[in-house]
């Protein structure tokens, strides 16, 4: 414990404020949430009951760590792309080690506030935010809601019910405004809802962040505000009582950060046009301008996992100035608690400084703002400058681990307990979360359709691009010419089994690379969006398999049009349809292989270098190149869909007695006549086809199920946050 300091006393004093200021909210909230328990509307008594009662959020003690893997020496990292061991002692640790990224947070959020969540990068807000949303598990404290303390099937249900707007706005970028709104508005509003009121909750978000000019402009062309506004719009759809949000103004300018931290506090005040109850906000932000600072309800400033100050920001800087590293006149305070807390080698290891007046004045002619406490003269100006001349690394070193040692957690940590413990012997507390066990405001049909809409939506704009349609058109012009015409006679026997060789090969390389090149964005849209209840695992992939199947075989089939009859395959109208479909099949397939790689290997970089091995192997071990493969690798074929799809083809073209021509192609069965017949069986065991036309059918089809099926499991197995 640090001794008895004026710092104590501060922390103290600003802890038992805190207090005094949780108790009188407190107070009030059990009076708005019997107003609001008796206004409830009894059709959406699952949703209004929970989610727009105001909700105050209060976390002790959380810890958390990670296992850090150490770096093996390897031929480069041991000699050439290790980095010099006094720059990193951390990698010097060859097995793994533990690192600490929270260390006894404590802290409350209260409706009606915005709680702004300060560090340097990498202290650890990411983590807490994921910790308070129930995105990652902590190791332990406790997270309460109203006083109810958290346990882990709660923490799943807490994620549906507080909106968490991450860094990345992650969207499908082919959707408009108003689509993404619509989607989330009927995947995540209550069921009974009629779809008039619904619509009318995206008109609401539409107004209330001012995005009727764009609200039918697709997202990818949208600028990064506009964006950063939809993830937000995205998130009050649900009108939640709790709002979480990190690093919301990364990637604005400072007068559009502005704007949105005003409309963030507006929110907190009022709740917005239309909703009822105060929320309750808490948002990370890098170095807001000192008249933003001080405008923030509450603040709690992190360094290395640990909490250096929790309180309102004028007790901050009073709180620095009992510490005796106050903020000098003129000098903005973000940027003062900053320097006190980075630690950032660069610096450390500059003998240079870098002055903090530039960064000071750049800020202010950016945002165009007055600093409060801007002091105009050089007289300050020159002592913030020797101020910013003292923070070489040993003092930056000394006052951030001084910091850290001088705040009492603990203290923080004993009045959240108090208050929760107050709270859950309260008779009027209720379940925050609602009486609803599930995690879903819809049902899973609901789901499955709305997602079905979706997927075609989107995949007909990413699949159905002019430039794919150009793509199938001009490779069936060059197919059809290279075959062009052939007549159906010994001599080509081969020409026309090389086509759907071709065919079969490169519908599913394209449909394994498409599918597993478009996976990976998919799939962090999927993460994001489970993660806040939105939808069931299977009801995406029910919907994505079914509405995408149309789209994605239109290419194919206008393939199989142009070269088919330019080629002259056959002139039986049943066998083009049936090839085709046999081709649609292969398609499936190759689209199922793509997603398991896709799902189960979550690097780009080693997942293109699985497929590329993984679909040249399967093409060889169709058999079509290598005619005599080595007995010990016979088996190998059947793992490769182009065999069957190869096989399942050739019996429907080869139905008809072959011509013999003398060509001596069919050495075997014409023996270099060019009278009579080879008979259809007799070609097709020739071309080495195994197996009848529907086991073919029947292979591809569980090629088209199974990998989609382990890569269905995969995803399950994943959780947003997972790094
Ligand atoms: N799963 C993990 N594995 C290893 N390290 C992790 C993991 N999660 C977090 N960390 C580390 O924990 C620390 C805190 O990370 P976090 O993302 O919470 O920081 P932050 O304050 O949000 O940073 P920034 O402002 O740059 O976003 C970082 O050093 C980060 O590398």
């Amino acid at each position: 414990m640090p001794p008895e300091s004026s710092t104590d006393r501060l922390a103290s004093d600003t802890i038992s404020k805190t207090n005094a200021d949780s108790m009188d909210i407190h107070k009030t909230q059990h009076s708005v949430s019997f107003v609001d328990a008796t206004d409830v509307d009894s059709n959406d008594n699952t949703f209004h009951g929970s989610n727009n009662e105001p909700l105050y959020l209060r976390w002790s003690r959380l810890h958390k760590s990670v296992q850090i893997k150490g770096n093996k020496p390897g031929m480069l990292r041991g000699s050439i792309a290790a980095p010099a061991p006094q720059f990193n002692a951390s990698v010097q640790n060859q097995g793994s080690s533990q690192k600490i990224i929270l260390d006894a947070v404590s802290g409350y959020a209260a409706p009606g506030e915005v709680l702004a969540m300060m560090g340097p990068s990498g202290s650890g807000k990411t983590s807490l935010l994921n910790c308070l949303s129930g995105r990652t598990p902590y190791d332990s404290g406790v997270v309460s809601v109203n006083g109810r303390p958290l346990g882990g099937q709660d923490m799943k249900r807490l994620m549906a019910k507080i909106a968490y707007v991450r860094q990345a706005d992650i969207f499908f970028e082919h959707l408009t405004v108003r689509d993404q709104l619509g989607y989330t508005a009927f995947l995540r509003l209550p069921e009974a809802w009629s779809a008039q009121t619904k619509l009318s909750e995206v008109e609401r978000v539409i107004k209330l962040l001012r995005l009727t000019k764009v609200a039918d402009s697709k997202l990818q062309l949208l600028s990064g505000g506009e964006k950063k506004r939809v993830n937000i719009g995205t998130e009050l759809l649900t009108d939640p009582s709790i709002l979480l949000l990190d690093e919301p103004t990364s990637g604005l300018d400072s007068t559009s950060a502005v704007a949105l931290i005003r409309m963030l506090q507006d929110l907190a005040k009022s709740g917005g046009p239309g909703t009822k109850g105060n929320k309750t906000i808490v948002t990370s932000i890098h170095q807001p301008s000192s008249a933003l600072f001080r405008s923030f309800d509450r603040l709690i400033m992190l360094a290395e996992g640990h909490v250096v100050f929790f309180g309102t920001p004028r007790d901050s800087l009073d709180y620095l100035k009992t510490q005796k590293v106050g903020c000098p006149d003129g000098y903005n305070a973000a940027d003062h608690w900053m320097d006190l807390l980075v630690k950032d080698s660069a610096i450390e290891d500059s003998t240079t400084t870098v002055t903090i007046d530039q960064s000071e004045d750049n800020k202010k002619s950016e945002t165009g703002e007055t600093d409060e406490y801007a002091i105009p003269d050089t007289v300050e100006s020159k002592s913030a400058g020797q101020i910013r001349k003292e923070t070489n690394h040993s003092v930056v070193m000394s006052t951030r681990e001084r910091l850290i040692q001088a705040w009492d957690s603990e203290a923080v940590a004993e009045q959240m307990d108090s208050c929760v413990e107050r709270d859950s012997n309260s008779a009027t507390v209720k379940d925050p979360l609602g009486e609803n066990v599930s995690k879903y405001n819809t049902g899973w049909m609901l789901q499955y359709r709305t997602l079905v809409h979706r997927s075609l939506k989107n995949s007909r704009s990413a699949i159905f691009t002019p430039i794919n349609i150009i793509k199938s058109c001009a490779l069936g012009l060059v197919s059809g010419l290279l075959w062009f015409q052939m007549s159906y006679t010994e001599s080509r026997v081969f020409d026309r089994s090389s086509y759907f060789f071709f065919t079969m090969t490169f519908w599913v390389f394209d449909a394994m690379f498409q599918s597993f090149m478009a996976f990976p964005q998919e799939r962090t849209v999927i993460l994001k969006e489970r993660a806040s209840g939105s939808y069931r695992l299977s009801a995406y992939f029910m919907g994505k398999t079914t509405s995408e199947m149309p789209t994605r075989l239109v290419l194919p089939l206008l393939y199989m049009i142009i070269s088919f009859f330019m080629a002259s395959i056959s002139n039986k109208f049943s066998t083009f349809i049936a090839t085709t479909l046999i081709s649609l099949l292969s398609v499936m397939a190759g689209e199922s292989i793509g997603l398991f790689v896709g799902a189960t290997i979550y690097d780009m970089e080693k997942g293109m270098t699985a497929m590329t091995v993984i679909s040249l192997a399967l093409a060889l071990l169709g058999g079509f190149f290598v005619e005599n493969v080595p007995s010990f690798l016979q088996w190998a074929k059947f793992v490769s869909p182009f065999k069957y799809a190869y096989d399942a083809s050739l019996p429907l073209v080869f139905d008809d007695p072959v011509p013999c021509d003398g060509s001596g192609a069919l050495e075997g069965i014409c023996g270099g006549s060019d009278t009579g017949f080879a008979q259809p069986e007799e070609v097709v065991a020739y071309l080495g086809v195994q197996g009848s036309v529907g086991f073919n059918v029947g292979i591809l089809v569980v090629f088209g199920l199974m990998p989609r099926y382990v890569a269905y499991l995969a995803l399950r197995a994943k959780k947003e946050g997972d790094r």
